[in-house]
């Protein structure tokens, strides 16, 4: 692969593993050092890169964010980048990863709201990483061996409620869709309501979606992604960020000149203020605006 994208093909896939004599589970580990040169931890410089593949056969990236001068928690780490990454491509299944260090706890927590979690299969790439008698003779490990007794969905939601990969939509509207605004702003609210309509809140039930529009008029967009532990949660702004990293064409925020929120006007998480914090610190001349749904 030349130039290394975020998503791979099953054919892409295939081929790269047949010129590498390797089946396609063996390429994800071979890709996590590619995909980490990607990473941006301008605070740490520790780039973590998580390979994964879906139920459709595609290979997925993930790579750590950070952000200076805000606290740690507003970071993207690599795997949860990975499930952004799935999210935003309608992937419904993740069977396989591969990561360059071992998952943090928060990670493996943020993974639970993945169904059948536990099933999950993952490989440490880290040389320094101790060899685990769990492992399978392929050298994946099962999510639940490193995460067992597992505090999850099924402790707080209905057991076929759908989860994050799975399809649903919050059907939510805006009464005012094309008033007189130009038409790149209503192309923005447009797409940043269609990323509310598919945020997976079911634990505030407080959904929302960003939309970014870079110099160049390119559209990006994410959607708020709850963890049944709350904390690890991801913010829209973060998710609409991994759309940006992995088809913006590795430019700098700065290139990001407008950005909209869509959430419900009486939420009781509401995304607002941080939304403006991240983005403001990120890209200080970007135009920021709100809009209530219902
Ligand atoms: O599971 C983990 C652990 C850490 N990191 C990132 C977060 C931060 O950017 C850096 C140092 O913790 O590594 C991940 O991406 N995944
Ligand atoms: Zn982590």
């Amino acid at each position: 692969m030349d130039k290394p994208s975020f998503v791979i093909s099953p054919e892409e896939a295939e081929s790269a593993a047949n010129q590498l004599g390797v089946s396609v589970l063996q390429l994800l580990p071979s890709l996590v050092n590619p995909a980490k040169s990607f990473a941006r931890p301008p605070i740490s410089k520790f780039h973590v890169g998580a390979v994964g593949i879906g139920s459709s056969g595609r290979i997925f990236l993930g790579v750590n964010v950070e952000f200076p001068g805000l606290p740690l928690h507003h970071s993207i780490h690599a795997e949860q980048f990975l499930v952004t990454n799935l999210t935003l491509n309608g992937e419904r299944h993740l069977r396989n990863f591969a990561v360059s260090a071992a998952p943090c706890g928060h990670c493996r927590q943020f993974l639970q709201e993945i169904r059948d979690a536990s099933e999950i299969r993952l490989i440490i790439t880290d040389p320094n990483a101790t060899a685990d008698p769990d492992a399978d003779s392929d050298g994946f490990l099962r999510l639940g061996s490193i995460l067992p007794h597992r505090f999850g969905p099924e402790d707080l939601l209905e057991k076929d409620f759908p989860l994050i990969l799975e399809h649903h939509d919050n059907n939510l509207t805006i009464s005012d869709l094309d008033p007189i605004c130009n038409g790149n702003t209503v192309e923005l609210k447009r797409t940043a309501l269609a990323a509310a309509n598919r945020s997976y809140a079911p634990y505030s039930l407080c959904p929302s979606g960003v939309a970014l529009v870079d110099c160049d008029g390119k559209v990006y967009r994410g959607w708020y992604m709850e963890s049944a532990a709350y904390n690890p949660s991801l913010g829209p702004v973060q998710a609409a960020l991994v759309d940006y990293i992995a088809n913006g064409g590795g430019g700098g925020y700065e290139r990001i000149v407008g950005a909209v929120l869509v959430e419900k006007e009486d939420a009781v998480v509401r995304q607002e203020h941080t939304a403006r914090l991240l983005i403001q610190m990120i890209s200080p001349k970007c135009d920021f605006s709100v809009y209530h749904c219902h």
